[in-house]
């Protein structure tokens, strides 16, 4: 009897323990798919093509020795891509006769710039690891390296987008905020992709580097009253009335080319260059008090700008098996 007992005392033990194991086994599996599933992490070329971020950032330095401006032309090819469909390389996909992409949307037409770069870093990447390394995480990590090169902070990049077979120009007109927005257009421009009130001073700290054309600020300099005046009357000369739309000024005027915190202290005097800049100081925003902060406190803005890129690198990137891994940036495989 106690014999039995036991006996079935062990099987229950046994069968308590299997199913334990196989409980366990379940949620192990479903641990790592779902961590796996849809997220991005800094490791991802790690063993699949452990050369593809020193590749990336040897480029970018080249490119940016070669022409500073490239630096800031990356990094808002990264914005430009994040706030269409997500950071998924669509903004770089050409138009062809049977192919309407985002690069004559009004916001990036004759605006958007970087191109050859981006080709040519992939082609370095193709021949190390062919079909391994996405267009939409090189942008990721070009925006990266272009800001720390020029004396910006530094954050792990997280990887694992993949490209899609797909533009929008309809998305790009409608989703990329133009300079003549006010502040709560801004707002909910950013907030339709996730991105707080602190992300977007925070980002639009990215005008410390950088050019804008004459059509971008003409109406600014001749018909706004909350510009500095004479900063007003020093960009008329390359930017008059009516003609060279594409006469081209610093978006900060002071240091164009580092990546420091002098857009904040240009906008707490009324030299901010573009109307949606000063409306992040305009005396009454919400805004306000962050643009004292991080004209103030470079460390501020760094810690801040740094975890809103990476907040905007993650607005919907393609995962897994979704998209695919382009060949060529500017066109589907
Ligand atoms: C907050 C809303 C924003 C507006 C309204 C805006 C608007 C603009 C405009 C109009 C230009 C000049 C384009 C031209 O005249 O051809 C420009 C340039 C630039 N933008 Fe923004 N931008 C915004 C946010 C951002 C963000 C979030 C980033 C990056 C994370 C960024 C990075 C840049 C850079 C680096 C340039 C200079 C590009 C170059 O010199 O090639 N901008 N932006
Ligand atoms: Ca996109
Ligand atoms: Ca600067």
């Amino acid at each position: 009897m106690s014999l039995l007992r036991l006996a079935y005392c062990k099987r229950e033990v046994f069968n308590m323990a299997s199913n334990y194991s196989l409980l366990l086994l379940f949620l192990v599996f479903a641990g790592t798919f779902l961590e796996t599933k849809g997220k991005l992490t800094p490791k991802f070329y790690s063993s699949k093509c452990p050369k593809a971020l020193s590749i990336v950032q040897e480029e970018v330095v080249a490119a940016i020795k070669n022409e500073t401006r490239i630096g800031a032309s990356l990094l808002r090819l990264h914005f430009h891509d994040c706030f269409v469909n997500g950071c998924d390389a669509s903004v770089l996909l050409d138009d062809t006769s049977s192919f309407v992409g985002e690069k004559t949307a009004a916001p990036n037409n004759n605006s958007i710039r970087g191109f050859e770069v981006v080709d040519h870093i992939k082609a370095k990447l193709e021949k190390a690891c062919p079909g391994v390394v996405s267009c939409a995480d090189l942008l990721a990590l070009a925006a990266r390296d272009s800001v720390v090169y020029l004396g910006g902070p530094s954050w792990k990049v997280r990887l694992g987008r993949r490209d899609s077979t797909t533009a929008s120009r309809s998305a790009a007109n409608t989703s990329i905020p133009p300079p003549t927005s006010n502040i709560s257009s801004l707002i909910s421009n950013f907030a339709a992709q996730n991105l707080s009130l602190r992300d977007l001073v925070a980002l639009s700290g990215s005008h410390t580097i950088g050019l804008a054309r004459c059509t971008s600020f003409r109406s600014r300099i001749y018909n706004e009253s909350t510009i500095d005046a004479a900063f007003a009357n020093s960009l008329q000369g390359s930017c008059p009335r009516s003609g060279n739309d594409d006469n081209l000024a610093n978006l900060d005027h002071q240091t164009p080319t580092h990546f420091d915190n002098l857009y904040y202290k240009n906008l707490l005097k009324v030299k901010g260059l573009l109307h949606s800049d000063q409306e992040l100081f305009n005396g009454t925003s919400s805004a306000d008090k962050l643009v004292k902060i991080y004209a103030n406190n470079t460390f501020a803005f760094f810690e801040h700008f740094a975890k809103a890129m990476i907040n905007m690198g993650n607005i919907e990137p393609l995962t897994g098996s979704q998209g695919e891994i382009r060949t060529n940036c500017r066109k589907v495989n």
